[in-house]
């Protein structure tokens, strides 16, 4: 299984697009701009998203992927979250003014979005592998992805604040390899991160007790154009113990 990593960033600038990472060629963790840098033939090859909450810098490139299969009369695509996202998309995206109601055209039996609940500790079958949801902390009801390969297992945060259960559930998988963190805001900031349901390094540091010796930590959400002031920060506060590196676009992770 191979996760490659589209868009990684908080926001938008040259070279960097918002969440949006690929799980081998049918699955998508969020649908940010990132998802855009993808040749059609790669787009009209997505199943399905796995949704991690309803910011549009994580879902606001749903409907352009759902062009692709309407374009070119594709099955369409599933987005798996949690009820209240889903809703979200219902009320706001495909409200038929921002853009026309996807999850009922062109046939409401047949419709080019298909909305799935998922809740926590809930489980999708991909081709080769797994995906359950685990549980976040954010502004808005939010979760976090376990992705389980044939041989590694990836873990992703999402947009979340201090998350205790997060970091237990993921320090029980004996094959955890990789685990992608946000860190949204320097430590200088932190009033701010928890204000809004996000991290600095401080906020994140006692929570990795879990994790074994050299794991990987991948760090995601950082503000578009401060990556290496931030990252400086960043080595300086989390554990040296953990390989501790940012992930940027293109990044490629073999489970
Ligand atoms: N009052 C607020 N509550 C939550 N987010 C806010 C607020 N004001 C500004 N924001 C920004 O809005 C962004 C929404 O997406 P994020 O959660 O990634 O990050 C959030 C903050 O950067």
């Amino acid at each position: 299984m191979l996760l490659t990593a589209l868009g990684t960033a908080a926001g938008i600038g040259r070279g960097v697009a918002t969440t949006s990472f690929l799980v081998d060629e049918t699955t998508l963790i969020d649908c940010g701009s990132g998802v855009g840098s993808l040749p059609v033939e790669q787009l009209e090859k997505i199943e399905r998203v796995l949704l991690t909450h309803s910011h549009l810098d994580h879902c606001g490139f749903i409907p352009f992927l759902a062009d692709c299969h309407a374009y070119r009369d594709g099955p369409g695509i599933t987005v798996y979250s949690q009820p209240e996202t889903l809703a979200a998309l219902r009320a706001h995206l495909f409200s038929g003014v921002l853009w026309p109601d996807y999850t009922r055209l062109p046939d409401p039996a047949k419709p080019w979005v298909r909305l799935e609940e998922i809740t926590v500790g809930e489980t999708v079958q991909l081709e080769n592998g797994t995906a359950t949801a685990l549980p976040a902390a954010h502004s808005v009801p939010g979760i976090g992805w376990l992705i389980t390969g044939p041989k590694n297992a990836f873990a992703f945060t999402g947009d979340t604040g201090p998350c205790p259960a997060f970091w237990n559930a993921v320090s029980r998988v004996a094959t955890l390899s990789d685990v992608v963190s946000e860190i949204s805001y320097r430590n200088k900031d932190s009033a701010n991160a928890e204000r809004f349901g996000h991290l600095s390094a401080e906020k994140l540091a006692p929570l990795l007790d879990g994790l074994p010796d050299g794991m990987r930590l991948w760090i995601s959400h950082l503000e578009p154009g401060r990556e290496t002031e931030m990252m400086a920060e960043i080595r300086a506060t989390l554990p040296s113990r953990l390989k501790v590196d940012a992930i940027l676009s293109g990044q490629e992770i073999v489970l």
